[in-house]
């Protein structure tokens, strides 16, 4: 037995080592914490302007987002951050960052921000609007696979998408001239988002509309609100509680969920006749049957990814490349000296007996430096859609947080003084190296379809397309400006900028008769 004394005794030396202990896991959680807080201290997040409570720095964007971003980066640096409502939003600007985040930390920058206007496209399935997942990657080369077999993939398909872009550049052609009979003036705006519509309608349903169909036109005509409201400016998803009164921006969100609710409608009725009638073994007619057999093949994807992705890759193509064709015809008319070059290279090229086709490509460079130049002066999708961190990371030293919403400011690469002389100059031949052929390491900087996972689906498609309309038109017609207008090129923006509507006169070039043109 031990007397209570003794145990006391025995127990002392226990105590102090308890208190120790404890003490030393304090410190030890004091020093980590301060260790962390000095690290988040040299590592800390980008600067920016003030924001406001409950705004945030909604009010300094702006009409031009794109244009404050940059004026931003002039008094913050390459990366900077704001806050957008309740969002913290983090903008890159410059070629440099853009790249460090986009490609050398892809996985890190690729997911999109829980946005509820981005759970509104293509019936909650986008993979434009979606995060980055697993399934995500799946679907998106599933995507990417079925768009390259339509536009670039095999010779038997490349000519499918060009019997389809002839007809359309007839029609086209016929229409600009026609409106221009006894020298009036004529908006193409209209004419050119039905082209490019009836081209993709035909890629992917296998079937072309009318310019006087009012349906596909009440349609396709929505487009830009489809831009307001995504752009990197818009304020549906920044102050949401503003949706609760009656306000623009109300109405801009009501707009936006009726325009993809009877698009994602239009497709589905497509996509559901489709399905009826593809017959097994039959090579695919379009894109929607390439998709289905896609999805048979690979039953990780739901069936209602068919229709959603052709809703995505749909309405990707028309604000996009119709906003290109009307920046094309704008500096045809505004640079009367670069179209008589163009139509000089397509003359001696080409020949007067046959229309240019997806194989002149390689030599006709001026034409190519053309599209080039105007993708990177225009830049008329300034700002990619917003981007969000999947991860904690750092970007040039400071912490981005995961789920920062990300803008990048496309714009800034193309107009950075550091990367080409005169920015603010119209010069095709820029692209041009001293033998007249095109120069592919600057053509590449230029930054319009994004970079890294997220990069555009459809980048060849496109190009393919925009080189073929814009050859077509310069080798039959001679567009001429307005003289009554303002030639001050002017803007309004969405997702894409567009020029400030414009009138111009076009007349066939040849004498011949319109039939001249035939496939
Ligand atoms: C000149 C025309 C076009 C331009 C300038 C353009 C530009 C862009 C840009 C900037 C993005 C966002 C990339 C990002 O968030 O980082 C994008 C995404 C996308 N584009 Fe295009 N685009 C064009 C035409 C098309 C066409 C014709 C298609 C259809 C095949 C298409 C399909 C898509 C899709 C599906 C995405 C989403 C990609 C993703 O989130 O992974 N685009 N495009």
């Amino acid at each position: 037995q031990t007397s209570p004394g003794r145990r006391e005794r025995a127990a002392e030396p226990c105590l102090l080592l308890l208190v120790c202990l404890l003490a030393a896991v304090h410190l030890g959680k004091l020093l980590l914490q301060r260790r962390r807080r000095r690290r988040q201290g040299e590592r800390r997040g980008p600067p920016g302007p003030f924001p406001w409570p409950l705004i945030g720095n909604a009010a300094q964007l702006g009409s031009a987002p794109h244009l404050s971003f940059a004026r931003l980066a002039g008094t913050y640096g390459a990366v900077f951050q704001l806050r957008l409502g309740r969002w913290p939003v983090v903008v890159l600007n410059g070629e440099r960052a853009i790249r460090q985040a986009l490609v050398r930390q892809g996985a890190a920058f690729a997911g999109r921000p829980a946005f509820p206007s981005f759970q509104l496209v293509s019936g909650g399935l986008s993979l434009a609007f979606g995060g980055y997942s697993e399934l995500w990657k799946l679907h998106r080369r599933a995507a990417h696979a079925t768009v390259r077999a339509f536009s670039t993939g095999s010779p038997a398909t490349r000519r499918l998408l060009e019997r389809h872009l002839l007809g359309e550049a007839r029609a086209l052609v016929a229409l600009l001239v026609r409106g221009s009979a006894g020298g009036a003036f004529l908006d193409p705006s209209r004419v050119l988002l039905v082209a490019v519509a009836n081209v993709m309608s035909a890629l992917c349903f296998g079937r072309r509309y009318s310019h006087g169909d009012g349906e596909f036109l009440r349609l396709v005509g929505r487009n830009e609100q489809f831009g307001r409201a995504v752009g990197a400016g818009s304020l549906v998803d920044a102050l949401p509680w503003l949706r609760r009164f009656p306000s623009p921006v109300r109405a801009a969100y009501r707009a936006f969920r009726d325009l993809n609710r009877d698009f994602y409608a239009f497709v589905r009725r497509k996509f559901l006749q489709h399905q009826r009638s593809l017959r097994p073994g039959a090579a695919p007619r379009d894109m929607m049957d390439a998709f289905i057999r896609l999805q048979r093949e690979q039953p990780r994807l739901q069936l209602e990814h068919v229709p959603a992705t052709v809703t995505d890759i749909f309405g990707a193509s028309q604000d996009t490349l119709s906003t290109a064709l009307q920046w094309l015809l704008i500096f045809l008319i505004r640079y009367p000296k670069v179209q008589a070059k163009m139509q000089e290279e397509v003359d001696r090229i080409v020949g007067r007996d046959r229309l240019p086709c997806a194989e002149d490509q390689p030599r006709l460079p001026y034409i190519m430096a053309f599209l080039y130049e105007s993708m990177r002066f225009s830049s008329f999708v300034p700002v990619t859609i917003p981007h969000a961190t999947t991860t904690n990371t750092f970007i040039m030293g400071y912490l981005i947080p995961k789920d920062t919403v990300v803008f990048i400011n496309q714009w800034s690469v193309n107009h950075d003084p550091a990367k080409w002389s005169n920015p603010e100059d119209f010069d095709p031949t820029r692209f041009l190296d001293e033998n007249g052929f095109i120069n592919k390491d600057l053509t590449s900087s230029v930054m319009i379809f994004s970079m890294g996972k997220r990069r555009c689906i459809g980048e060849e498609l496109s190009k393919m397309q925009l080189f073929l309309f814009t050859s077509i038109l310069v080798h039959q017609c001679h567009f001429t400006a307005n003289p009554n207008e303002d030639p001050k090129m002017d803007f309004i923006y969405g997702l894409t900028i567009k020029p400030k509507p414009f009138t111009l006169n076009v007349t066939l070039r040849d004498t011949m008769d319109f039939v001249y043109i035939n496939d």
